[in-house]
């Protein structure tokens, strides 16, 4: 049966060619044709986009949209299923690196495979030496070992020095007994441990000769290679059910304990620290943190899937706006397509910004990552602290607001965006773990704050800020100038915009340095003053990500509309957020009231300028119908038949009369029946 367009009117009216807006989305024309490829390939391959469950009537398949409504044990099956059939794939179609990843993605499932690619080999190729890398990588890459990173525990996750595992070198067999000496010692939550792994990198307090010298990473096998038993000495599972139906549970995130198992010395992680075969400790000469260092690695990953995450709530949003009509009918005409209430683009728009800014923002932060790894090859470990304060701000900036606006967008969507079949409550709660994942997201803004009081702490000395906080060699200036917008259109200006980010960034961090100074003992003026600390750290990464928008404005960007349209969104995210937090540039003395109206003012008037675009703007995502996985985000906006046709689908609607009618609802009518003739 051809398909309608019900969103056809939409398209017509963009003002900007969006084949372009693909590639600019996609970061280059290649990434967008191995996006495209790879994700019309698992849309078009059943064993990639179905589940496969045996039932009583043999095998059935489930849609994506169906998923939510199937148990567990099945849906894990199918998840090892999916992994070995993708990879098998990868390796009979001998697909690049970029290729697998992208397979990986799209196939939509969270799974062992995350960890193993996203932290376990990024573990031994930041700690390993030479020699490690050289035996453990072609092992991980050729999956003939599956590993996962078992660094959390039961008792304690951000505090990463906290953990009490140990690892202690006994020199006589030359070996490392690894052991867990309480309950809240056991590993809790690693990804892919509970089932799947057969190795971890554990962390572990290493000890020689009595002495603690804090944590290191061990690569342990905990399961046969034969028959995936548990080693002796080593007790693995799965640590239950988690948030929401299907979601992360295709993860098996686990429990481990070892008693006294043993390892050779060579499987301790030896860039950082070695232990000798007479058990001495000797420390490199590369810093301690890069221990981190695989943090650094998945936090800067994560920033990108954010805005994959993001664009993907509001693609469905946007569209389902543009289909969804309340009120206004007049003379037996059609009522008004929802989108074209303001309040309703005053919640989605931003959100379609953020989802360009958190993008860009991403990209860059993939390349300052490359370039500091690069330097730290060479042994310039300078930018350390400044690209470990970046990835861990922006990754708690992009996930949250990622998460909050998922949320946001099911609310957009009304009563059926609280449907499995919408898509958004399994997004949501796939996704609201990274808040937490790969460190809280206050623990890590609170880490950029420590960045930020020691950046300030040091401009009285002289030295030049660079990089993120260059910004904050103009302190003289940004901390009394005043804005000079004098009308509402003044605000599209980038140095206006720019100014007033970095004066408030500024502002937030002095005035926090200013307390603390107050205190005798540092550290406990630090924690008394944390929730403005993490302010001033947010208003520093919003900085980062407003300015790194207007950076990729400065690029040569072609195509037809294209960047009126970045100028307008990035517009929109600027000012939502000074809108946002108004308070902060009030009170801070930048703006004057009158300006802030005026921001507002320019605001509402994007809103209208990106309207007719905004259907278009979602389509430049990209996403297949079945990486959506909603019925109200179909490309062609066909949703209510659909819906009503899904509905059906529900195990409920498999007989008109439930089960449990005769035990429960017969006696009750039966009892009703009875009273009624009293
Ligand atoms: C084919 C390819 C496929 C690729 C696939 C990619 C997939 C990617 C996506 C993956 C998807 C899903 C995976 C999700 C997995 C989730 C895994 C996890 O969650 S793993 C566990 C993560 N745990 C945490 O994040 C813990 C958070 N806590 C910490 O990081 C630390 O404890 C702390 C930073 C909060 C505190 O550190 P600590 O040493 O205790 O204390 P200090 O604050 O005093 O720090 C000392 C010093 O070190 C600096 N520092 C801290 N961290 C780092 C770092 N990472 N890098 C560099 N430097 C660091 C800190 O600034 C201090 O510096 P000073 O100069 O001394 O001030
Ligand atoms: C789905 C999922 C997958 C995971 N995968 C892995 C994995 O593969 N490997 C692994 O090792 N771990 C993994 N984890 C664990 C994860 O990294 C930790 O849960 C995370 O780092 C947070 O630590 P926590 O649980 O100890 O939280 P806590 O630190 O106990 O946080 C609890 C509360 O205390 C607050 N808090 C904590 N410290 C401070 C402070 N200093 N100042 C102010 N407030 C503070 C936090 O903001 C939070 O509100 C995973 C977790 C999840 C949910």
């Amino acid at each position: 049966m051809e398909s309608i367009d019900y969103l056809a009117e939409e398209r017509k009216k963009a003002e900007f060619n969006v084949d372009e807006m693909k590639i600019v989305w996609a970061g280059s024309r290649r990434a967008f044709e191995v996006s495209d490829y790879i994700s019309k390939l698992v849309a078009d391959d059943p064993d990639l986009s179905f589940i496969f469950i045996e039932c009583h009537r043999g095998i059935q398949g489930f849609s994506k949209e169906e998923r939510t409504m199937l148990p567990r044990k099945e849906l894990f099956k199918n998840t090892l299923r999916k992994s070995a059939y993708s990879w098998k794939h990868i390796i009979d179609h001998q697909l690049s690196e970029e290729e697998a990843e992208r397979l990986r993605y799209f196939v939509d499932e969270p799974a062992f495979i995350d960890s193993h690619l996203g932290v376990f080999i990024p573990a031994i190729k930041g700690q390993g030496t030479k020699e490690q890398l050289k035996k453990w990588l072609p092992l991980a890459y050729k999956m003939q070992i599956i590993g996962c990173y078992a660094q959390t525990e039961l008792g304690h996750g951000s505090n990463v020095q906290g953990l009490e595992t140990t690892a202690t070198f006994d020199p006589r067999t030359d070996e490392f007994v690894i052991h867990s000496p309480t309950l809240t010692s056991s590993k809790w939550w690693p990804g892919g441990l509970g089932k799947v792994s057969t190795h971890a990198i554990v962390y572990a307090r290493l000890i020689t000769d009595g002495k603690d010298h804090g944590i290191n990473g061990f690569i342990v096998q905990l399961r046969s290679l034969e028959d995936h038993k548990p080693l002796p000495g080593i007790t693995v599972g799965d640590i239950g059910t988690k948030f929401g139906n299907g979601a992360y549970n295709t993860m098996d995130n686990g429990v481990l304990r070892f008693d006294h198992v043993r390892i050779p010395r060579d499987q301790m992680l030896m860039r950082v620290a070695q232990v000798t075969k007479d058990g001495k400790y000797v420390q490199s000469d590369v810093p301690r943190q890069l221990l981190y260092e695989s943090m650094v690695y998945t936090r800067q990953a994560l920033v990108t899937y954010a805005s994959g995450a993001l664009s993907r709530a509001v693609c469905i949003a946007t569209r389902y706006s543009a289909v969804r009509r309340q009120f206004g009918s007049q003379n037996g005409g059609q009522e008004i397509q929802v989108i074209d209430y303001k309040t309703q683009q005053s919640r989605l728009f931003p959100l379609l910004a953020s989802a360009y800014a958190f993008r860009f923002v991403g990209e860059w932060l993939k390349w300052f990552y490359t370039d500091v790894t690069q330097r730290l090859q060479a042994n310039d470990f300078s930018t350390l602290p400044e690209l470990h304060a970046t990835t861990a701000g922006i990754k708690s900036l992009t996930t949250t607001a990622t998460a909050d606006g998922i949320e946001e967008c099911r609310k957009l969507c009304g009563g059926h965006g609280y449907l499995c079949s919408s898509g958004l409550p399994e997004l949501y709660a796939v996704y609201v773990p990274a808040c937490t994942f790969e460190g809280d997201n206050v623990v890590l803004l609170l880490q950029v704050a420590r960045f930020l009081m020691k950046t300030v702490s040091q401009l009285s000395s002289g030295k030049k800020p660079t990089g993120t906080i260059a910004y904050m060699g103009k302190i003289e200036h940004l901390m009394q100038c005043r804005s000079d917008v004098e009308q509402a259109k003044d605000w599209l200006k980038p140095s206006a915009i720019l100014e007033a980010f970095e004066a408030r960034a500024t502002r937030m961090s002095v005035a926090c340095a200013q307390s603390l100074s107050k205190f005798d003992n540092p550290e406990e003026g630090f924690q008394e003053l944390a929730p403005d600390l993490v302010e001033a750290a947010l208003a520093h990464c919003q900085l980062i990500v407003v300015s790194k928008f207007i950076e990729k404005l400065q690029q040569d960007i072609p195509g037809e509309g294209i960047k009126q349209q970045l100028e307008v969104l990035c517009c929109i995210y600027a000012l939502f957020l000074l809108h946002k937090h108004h308070g902060d540039f009030l009170v801070t003395g930048y703006i004057t009231s009158k300006q802030g109206l005026f921001a507002n003012e320019q605001l509402r008037a994007l809103y209208t300028q990106v309207r007719p675009n905004a259907v278009s703007l979602a389509d430049a995502f990209n996403h297949t119908d079945h990486f959506l996985g909603s019925i109200l985000g179909r490309y062609d906006g066909n949703v209510y038949p659909k819906l009503y046709e899904a509905a059906w689908k529900d195990p409920l609607n498999e007989s008109d009369v439930p089960d449990g009618f005769d035990e429960y609802i017969r006696p009750l009518l039966k009892q009703q029946l009875q009273t009624a003739r009293l």
